[in-house]
Parts: C-alpha cells; structure tokens; sequence
C-alpha cells in the first residue's frame, strides 16, 4: 500500500538581499510515496535546489508546510529539526565533502560513532555499506586514494548507513564521468529497489531523470505541469 513520507503544501522560498527580493519558490505543493525514487529537473535558476534544501530541512521556507513522515517538520524546535537531520535523513552533494585525514571506513562511520554504540557495532555497519557500494577493498584508503567515483560512492555510503528514511542527491553526478556517474544513478536505483530507499535527487541530466519512477519539474519557482 502506498504511504505518503512527504507532502509540501503551497511552499514559498523569498531571498531577500538588501532591496532585491527573490522568489526561489512561488507556490509549490507535492506528495511523494515512501520508497519513491524521484527527480527534480528544471532550468537553471529555476529553484531545483531551493526546494531540494526545504525538503532536506537545510532550509527554512517562508510560507508553507512540510510534513515528513506525519511530523510537521516547519514548528518544531530547531533541536527536533537537528535530530531529524541526523537520524531520519541523508545527504549526497556534487562535492564528496570527506574528511581527507579519514580513511573510506572511518568517515562512513564518523555518524554511528557519535550515537555512542560500542566500535565493533558501528564498524560493522560501515563495512556492510561500504561492500554494499562495491567498496570492500577500498575501505582503509584515504579520499586522495580514489577516485571521484569512488569517493562519491563513500559518500553515498556516509549517507546511507543511519538507515535514512530519505535520501537527498543534489547533483550527485555533477563532477563524475559518464561510467561513473552510470553507477552513482545504478546504486541508487539498486537501494531504492533492495531497500524501498526513498530518494529525491535533483539533476540536470535527462537520462539520469528517465531512470527515476518520476520527475518533477519545476519552472520559475512553480511546478512546471506542460512537461
Ligand atoms: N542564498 C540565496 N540568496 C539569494 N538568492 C538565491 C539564493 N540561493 C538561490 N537564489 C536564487 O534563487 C533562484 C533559484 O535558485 P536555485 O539554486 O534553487 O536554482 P537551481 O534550479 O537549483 O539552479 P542550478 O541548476 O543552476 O543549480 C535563483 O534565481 C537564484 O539566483
């Protein structure tokens, strides 16, 4: 059965810098399903990130609601908001952003770590979502060991091993080659289907749209409904 894990309802994002006022986001509501693989296109400038930011709770809104997961995620405490971030949500930027003095497994395991569970447990877990990724024999190297693929793929890995019940990319695929780039969108579609991973990635790139269940694209801060 379907379940509803976020549902925006007439979100609006102003920028205001100095007397200049930009609206990022006009009105946009949308619904997406747990274990949805969903993509959000659109012009440059249109508000991709914007609303990907307002989803992540890395941003707040001007106007609207959030709901995730049945929590109204926009009154709650900003203490309530950074636990949500940590235990409920992950991240993949287009930069890695690994911690070069970590090796893959150690800045995999930097957020279980911090949960205080005891090393065997939280090595363990990194282990698994490293060889999950194709990283097994990767896992005591350093980030300027690999490649950008392979770092993306300890990111992605970062990002997955708190069992987040969503995954935020935001061009994922921005600095990689073709071949990689395939198996950054391969591995996401893998967890989505293995796992019912919920994914919402921003990208630029068609053919990386065409392998979501969905695309959203937006125009001009609103829902583009012509494509
Ligand atoms: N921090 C900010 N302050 C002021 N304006 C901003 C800020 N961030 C984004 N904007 C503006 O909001 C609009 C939407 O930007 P956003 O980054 O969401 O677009 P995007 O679709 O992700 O673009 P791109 O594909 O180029 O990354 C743009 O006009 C941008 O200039």
């Amino acid at each position: 059965m379907e379940r509803t894990i976020i549902k925006i309802e007439h979100l609006e994002r102003v920028y205001a810098t100095g007397a200049v006022k930009t609206y990022a986001l006009k009105d946009i509501s949308i619904e997406i399903e747990e274990g949805e693989f969903v993509a959000i296109m659109g012009k440059s400038g249109s508000g991709k990130s914007t609303l990907l930011h307002q989803l992540g709770l890395l941003d707040k809104p001007t106007k609207g609601n959030i709901t995730i997961d049945g929590n109204d995620v926009i009154n709650i405490s900003e203490k309530e908001r950074t636990r949500f971030r940590l235990h409920e949500l992950g991240y993949v930027f287009q930069s890695y952003n690994l911690i070069p003095e970590l090796t893959a497994i150690e800045n995999v395991y930097v957020t279980p770590m911090a949960r205080n569970l005891k090393k065997e447990e939280y090595e363990k877990m990194a282990e698994e979502v490293l060889t999950a990724v194709g990283l097994k024999d990767r896992m005591y190297h350093y980030p300027s060991e690999l490649s950008g693929g392979q770092q993306q793929r300890v990111s992605i890995a970062r990002a997955l091993v708190n069992k987040p019940k969503i995954l935020f990319a935001d061009e994922p695929t921005a600095n990689l080659d073709s071949a990689s780039s395939e198996d950054v969108i391969n591995l996401f579609r893998k967890f989505n289907k293995e796992i019912g991973q919920t994914i919402v990635m921003v990208t630029h790139e068609k053919d990386e749209g065409e392998k979501a269940d969905r695309i959203i694209w937006v125009k001009d801060g609103l829902l583009d409904t012509d494509k």
